[in-house]
């Protein structure tokens, strides 16, 4: 289902990854694949370990078993005298950049306007010039359709315009992979539809690849080139969206999707 790059290797592949909190098991023997500018939906219901498969490429914490690979290199592992072992912090700092995320909440520094929200992580992290950062900035801004918001912070702007920031500013980083973790469930339902335009416009501009867990079963149906549903840490049924939504093989993905739709 996933669609290779030219080398034919996967962007990520999640290879047999296991991540626990204390007994509890979140993902149990996770494999899975996304490729080169695939447009991924993951959806399932509350706890099921969406967000944990974002925040275990993310880097964010460490997994208890398995590897990640991102394009081809070992993402959680790094290599030491010709063996993999588990990475150390500056070999995940350094593939967290490659990886852009974005969160339900925006996080912005509220004490920094838009451009320099955006600026901030390539001068640090990436030792970008000033003046290239600012103009990547800009650019970026302009192209979620803040190009009139350089200079506003964070608390002159609304939930949709801070949420569009916070979009610019992981951009900033030239991420490989873009990971969108319920980007819309904080903002009013008004400007809901501003953000996924946003969403809409990078995934038809770029080609990243692009993971997204989201409760928008429409905005997935339309935007996703497959639809993972996961069940307790696992994939239960994965397919093209007119395949999940419109004639679901697996009990539990029928179940859900009837509960989901039968509430909106
Ligand atoms: N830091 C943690 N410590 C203990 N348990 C955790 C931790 N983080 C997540 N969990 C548990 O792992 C399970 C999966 O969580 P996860 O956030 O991945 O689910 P989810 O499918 O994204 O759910 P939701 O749709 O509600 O966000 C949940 O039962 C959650 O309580």
């Amino acid at each position: 289902m996933t669609a290779p790059d030219s080398n034919g290797t996967p962007m990520v592949r999640f290879e047999n990854v296991t991540k626990s909190y204390g007994s509890f098991v979140v993902l149990d023997g996770l494999d899975l694949e996304f490729g080169a500018g695939e447009k991924v939906a993951i959806i399932g219901p509350s706890g099921s370990g969406k967000t944990t498969v974002l925040r275990m490429l993310m880097t964010l914490e460490r997994i208890n078993d398995g590897i990640i690979w991102l394009d081809g290199e070992p993402l959680t592992h790094m290599e030491r005298d010709g063996q993999l072992v588990p990475a150390n912090a500056a070999h995940l700092r350094r593939q967290r950049g490659k990886i852009g995320m974005v969160f339900q909440h925006f996080n912005l520094f509220p004490h920094m306007n838009a451009v320099q929200n955006c600026m901030e992580a390539p001068v640090t992290v990436l030792r970008m010039p000033k003046a290239e950062a600012r103009a990547r900035a800009c650019e970026l801004l302009e192209m979620v359709g803040l190009g009139d918001k350089f200079n506003h912070y964070p608390g002159q702007l609304s939930g949709g315009q801070q949420q569009r920031v916070a979009i610019a500013r992981a951009l900033a980083m030239r991420p490989k992979v873009m990971l969108f973790d319920e980007v819309t469930s904080a903002l009013d339902p008004e400007l809901i539809g501003e953000v996924l335009n946003v969403i809409r416009k990078l995934g038809s501009e770029l080609d990243l690849t692009m993971l997204m867990v989201t409760h928008q079963m429409g905005f997935a149906k339309e935007f996703a080139d497959r639809v993972c549903f996961f069940h307790s840490g696992k994939i239960c049924e994965q397919g093209p969206p007119e395949q999940i939504f419109g004639a679901p093989e697996n009990e539990r993905t029928k179940q859900f999707l009837s509960a989901v739709l039968e509430a909106t």
